[in-house]
């Protein structure tokens, strides 16, 4: 294999149950890669292994050639991994501006670049980000003003503020409105290639609109890898969501 992010054989047990038992993956330097499966099939697992929440119990997971599993979940961050959890993490009080300037110098030490900002430090560059998350008319406006969609976002610049290569995304258009998960979708299409990014979805219209390869898993493991359409016609695909809903647009 010879992605940027791989895991090779990866497993991890919760009281004796394989959550995740051995997994493969291989994801491309830019790649925009969508995890899909249906409920328990351990996708949230799988980020929260590739971030470091947890480790795996057996198996190796790689970031070019930093071994993932071997390092503490602050040192993954610093290796350019950026998790964006459902809630935001973002400071309401704070404008969007100084969210990002904070969430730029992140790590070493939030409080002294606070400091930083309020003394007008250099703010270079965070117009181009905050046009490139469709954010220029709030920078001023505090970041607990803005809608659900537009929190989202730049808790997706405060990953990129912070020069995370890998962004690994759950649900990231849960609550949102069709308009914003249509931003959203094209917001990814203009990630994609400066960032790689890994998102677990369940919408497959926002899926299809995104494009890119599908990983699909199934009990903790990679049952099949394709395009929507080669997903969506695939026997065990339809075989594994059977009994969940099947796959659908949300
Ligand atoms: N901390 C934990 N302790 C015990 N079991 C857990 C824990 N975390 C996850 N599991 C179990 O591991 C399996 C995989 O869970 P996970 O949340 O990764 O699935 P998922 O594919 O993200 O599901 P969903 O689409 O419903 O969010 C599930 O059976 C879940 O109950």
């Amino acid at each position: 294999m010879t992605g940027y992010l791989e895991l090779r054989d990866v497993a991890v047990s919760f009281q004796g149950f394989r959550a995740i038992d051995g997994l493969n993956l291989s994801i491309r330097k830019g790649e925009l890669r969508c995890l899909i499966g249906p409920n328990g099939a351990g996708k949230t697992t799988a980020l929260d292994l590739i971030c470091g929440k947890i480790k795996p119990t057996a198996g190796a997971i790689v970031l070019g050639a930093v071994a993932l599993h071997a390092l503490e979940e602050h040192q993954i961050a610093r290796a350019g991994v950026g998790r964006k959890f459902q809630v935001p993490s973002v400071f309401h009080e704070l404008s969007v501006r100084e969210n990002l300037e904070v969430a730029r110098a992140r790590p070493p030490g939030v409080w002294r670049n606070l400091l930083r900002g309020s003394r007008g430090g250099d703010t270079d560059g965070l117009e181009i980000l905050a046009d490139l998350l469709g954010l220029r008319d709030e920078l001023g406006k505090p970041a607990g003003h803005l809608s659900h969609g537009q929190t989202q976002w730049l808790e997706i610049g405060m990953l990129i503020a912070q020069d995370a290569e890998l962004i690994l995304m759950d649900e990231p258009t849960a609550g949102m409105t069709a308009q914003e998960t249509r931003k959203t979708a094209e917001l990814f299409n203009r990630l994609k290639g400066k960032h790689t990014l890994v998102v677990v979805e369940h919408d497959m219209g926002f899926v299809r609109a995104i494009g890119g390869t599908i990983s699909v898993m199934h009990q903790g493991r990679l049952l099949a890898e394709g395009s929507a359409a080669e997903i969506e016609a695939d026997t065990e695909v339809r075989r594994a969501y059977l009994g969940s809903g099947g796959i659908s647009d949300a």
